[in-house]
């Protein structure tokens, strides 16, 4: 199936400094695609040029099997673009704007528009100058969702939300996955991808680091195990099992680290009568926090 986005080879040098350099991806029909990095790693670059707002040094960009000139409009109404500083600052209502955007994109239903703001819990009566930055995002997010565009293209879409509407907004992602859109989501803030997100690629310093699915990733992570069992049990038939490692038994109660997946573990328990069982879930912030650690200090800036 073609690709809904595709990069490659894709390079953007400002001057000396190479902003992004060589990425190569693809983002299947769909799926939720987070896209993670630090501060300054070329999360924006890369939605830019798939966007055709800035041009390439080198390498290429597809959206729907199509470069960006030669989509044209029709393309663009197929797209919801949340860019990560939204410039709104005339003197008219949200409505007002929502209204004319919705008309550049063939039309949206009044209804839609205001479902969508009482969703998130913002007042489109205001005019959009004089709203804080949490509200003019969420008024970029209405655009960006209004038209039920096939692809979404969202950069750092959270910022400036409380929890609550951020929960609204994941609750958003996962409704326009369903419906079979496609969604790219930038973000340094690791475990909303994870909520949301299908595949994770990080990137750093311009490079993409991997690609991974996200199911995959928390299976392979590490996680605290506690068993209580009837009876006391020996540590030594756990230490051995494949995966278990820093068993500790203390009273009738162990506890250990696993990696991977917790079969040997629970079939060894089994042997025994078992109590009660709490296995920690794993999250990306600690895989990926692993992950950074190899790393000089500061590009962890902006991970959290
Ligand atoms: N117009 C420009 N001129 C010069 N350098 C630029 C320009 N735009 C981006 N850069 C540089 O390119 C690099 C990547 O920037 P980019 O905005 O893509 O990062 P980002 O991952 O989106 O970061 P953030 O999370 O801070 O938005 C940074 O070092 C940035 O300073």
């Amino acid at each position: 199936m073609t690709p809904v986005a595709l990069a490659e080879g894709l390079s953007k040098s400002y001057g000396k400094h190479k902003a992004l350099d060589g990425l190569s991806l693809s983002i299947n029909q769909g799926e939720v695609f987070g896209y993670l990095g630090p501060n300054g790693a070329g999360k924006t670059t890369t939605i830019r040029l798939m966007l055709d707002l800035i041009r390439p040094t080198s390498g290429r960009v597809e959206l729907f099997g199509k470069a960006p000139r030669e989509g044209g409009s029709d393309v663009r109404r197929r797209i919801g673009y949340l860019p990560g500083e939204l410039p709104l600052a005339g003197r008219g209502s949200g409505l007002e704007l929502l209204e004319f955007l919705a008309k550049v994109r063939g039309g949206v239903e009044k209804a839609t528009i205001t479902s969508l703001a009482e969703r998130l819990n913002v007042d489109l009566k205001r005019p959009v100058h004089n709203l804080s930055k949490g509200n003019k995002q969420k008024v970029g997010i209405i655009q960006a969702f209004m038209h039920t565009p096939d692809l979404l293209i969202l950069d750092e879409p959270t910022t400036g939300l409380d929890p609550l509407v951020q929960q609204e907004f994941l609750a958003m992602v996962r409704e326009a996955k369903q419906n079979g859109q496609t969604v790219l989501m930038s973000s340094h803030i690791l475990s909303e991808v994870q909520h949301v997100g299908d595949r994770v690629a990080i990137i750093r310093s311009g490079k993409l680091i991997s690609v991974s699915d996200v199911d995959t990733l928390l299976q392979q992570a590490q996680r605290r195990v506690e068993i209580r069992f009837a009876d006391p049990v020996d540590p030594r038939h756990f230490s051995a099992l494949p995966g278990v490692r820093d068993v500790n038994v203390q009273a009738n109660t162990l506890s250990c680290t696993l990696d991977g997946t917790a079969d040997a573990l629970v079939k060894t328990a089994a042997q025994h009568t078992v109590v009660s069982l709490v296995c920690e879930e794993p999250d990306l912030e600690e895989i990926f926090l692993h992950a950074y650690a190899q790393e000089p200090k500061e590009e962890m800036h902006g991970v959290r």
